[in-house]
């Protein structure tokens, strides 16, 4: 007779953890800022006659914006007498200032945080966008980005994303007693987000920005791959159930 086996996972595979804790990135996962980052970078970079590729724009995003507009730079190999990286970015705010205010929250993300913090589950923001940048494209959304136990901004930290600096931050402000980061699920939209997390040690799941061409997304190494948070299942991950109607 077959061993009853409640878990699901087959005899001898390890259990995965549940999550006690959860780590969400911001532009292009919870705020529908990425389209506007797109336009305004291609606005700038038409006199340069270059084009704002997907695969520039995976090099850059989740980055602080110093270090993105240098990355860009280099890899179009505009030099700093055609524009510097401090040109590029008063220009891209300028551009944005007035847009930002207005960032859309994107699909399932609202109900994602208000669960989770209803559950009383820690939940903290990593960000690679400065406080400033923070305050401005959260202005319409403040009650839902106080439900987080912590926000990490790319200036509060010494190191941005690919390195894993700015998710341990995030994790030391979880209650006691404190979570393994074997135990912390990170959502993230882009690749340096997935790297970064996965350097932390925790578990990722990458809701890639949409357009984003699979063969990068595929290459991340996500622990999953959903094409919105309206895909996620709490509860296959060790977390509550969503118990409202659309479910
Ligand atoms: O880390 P996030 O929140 O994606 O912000 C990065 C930002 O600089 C835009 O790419
Ligand atoms: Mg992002």
């Amino acid at each position: 007779m077959e061993a009853h086996n409640p878990t699901g996972v087959a005899i001898g595979q390890e259990v995965p953890k549940p999550v006690s804790a959860v780590i969400f990135d911001m532009d292009g996962l919870l705020l529908d800022t990425e389209g506007a980052y797109t336009v305004a970078q291609q606005r700038i970079l038409d006199r340069f006659c270059r084009t704002f590729t997907w695969e520039l724009k995976a090099l850059m995003m989740g980055r602080q914006p110093q270090e993105g507009a240098r990355v860009l730079l280099e890899a179009l190999q505009l030099t700093p007498e055609e524009i510097t990286p401090e040109q590029f970015l008063a220009e891209r705010d300028a551009l944005l200032r007035d847009v930002f205010p207005d960032s859309p929250l994107m699909p399932g993300a609202e109900r994602l945080v208000r669960h989770l913090a209803a559950h009383r589950v820690p939940i903290a923001l990593a960000t690679g966008s400065s406080q400033s940048q923070f305050a401005l494209k959260t202005s319409k959304h403040g009650e839902l980005f106080g439900l987080f136990n912590r926000v990490i901004t790319g200036d509060m930290v010494h190191r941005a994303k690919p390195d894993p600096a700015i998710f341990l931050a995030a994790a030391e402000g979880f209650p006691l007693p404190q979570p393994t980061p074997g135990s912390v699920l990170v959502f993230e939209d882009a690749p340096n987000g997935v790297e970064a997390a996965l350097a932390a040690g925790m578990r990722v799941v990458m809701v890639p920005y949409p357009g984003m061409p699979e063969e990068i997304s595929r290459g991340c190494g996500a622990t999953a791959v959903f094409a919105s948070l309206e895909d996620f299942k709490p509860e296959q991950w060790g977390l509550p159930p969503y118990t409202d109607s659309s479910t």
